[in-house]
């Protein structure tokens, strides 16, 4: 895999900081406060794990599964529901997970959703915010960094379902993109 990667935008170590980081904001914003945490899956499955490994305070977890870019480096522009979460989350405090927000649209997807589910308040983790590529309008609370317009791949985000796994966050050189 590693072959394929034109250039890494972030290391490991650049993203370990950053989610201790965020974890520190985290855990002050909410204070005793119980959250219910929301992985965005699949692409925030590490980092969500990451994030909250080392916070230490009272959270519930839920996953939900949504789609929109199938493998592509394009939006659809259609968010799909594929998995919801189990809990209810009526005047409860959620705390969305995200990889990226790129067009915006999976984000305001997910809180217009959970806003009509009426939950007391909704805040947003990212790692990565992609301004540049906003259609729709979308805001976070908590941003590991803010990303150049180039379609990135790992630690969990994917080109064609595959470089989830990579440690780091990089750019594939344009011809692994050339011969899809
Ligand atoms: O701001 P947007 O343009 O909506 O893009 C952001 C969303 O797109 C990706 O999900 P994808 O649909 O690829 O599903 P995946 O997480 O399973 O890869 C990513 O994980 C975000 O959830
Ligand atoms: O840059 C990206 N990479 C992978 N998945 C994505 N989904 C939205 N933007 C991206
Ligand atoms: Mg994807």
């Amino acid at each position: 895999m590693d072959n394929d990667i034109l250039k890494v935008l972030y290391s490991e170590s650049d993203i370990q900081d950053a989610c201790q980081r965020l974890g520190k904001e985290i855990k002050s914003h909410y204070g005793d406060k119980v959250p219910v945490v929301i992985g965005v899956l699949k692409g925030a499955i590490f980092f969500m794990t990451d994030v909250i490994r080392d916070t230490d305070m009272y959270m519930e977890l839920d996953f939900m599964d949504v789609s929109s870019y199938h493998g592509t480096t394009q939006s659809s522009g259609v968010v799909e529901l594929v998995t919801d979460i189990s809990t209810d989350i009526s005047g409860r405090d959620v705390l969305i997970m995200e990889d990226i927000v790129d067009t915006g649209r999976t984000l305001k997807f997910l809180i217009d959703t959970l806003k009509g589910r009426g939950a007391a308040s909704i805040k947003v983790c990212t790692l990565l915010d992609k301004p540049s590529g906003r259609v729709v309008e979308a805001s976070s609370d908590f941003i590991g960094f803010e990303v150049p317009n180039e379609f990135v791949v790992g630690y969990g985000l994917d080109y064609e379902e595959k470089y989830r796994n990579l440690p780091y966050i990089g750019v594939l050189k344009p011809e692994i993109y050339a011969n899809n």
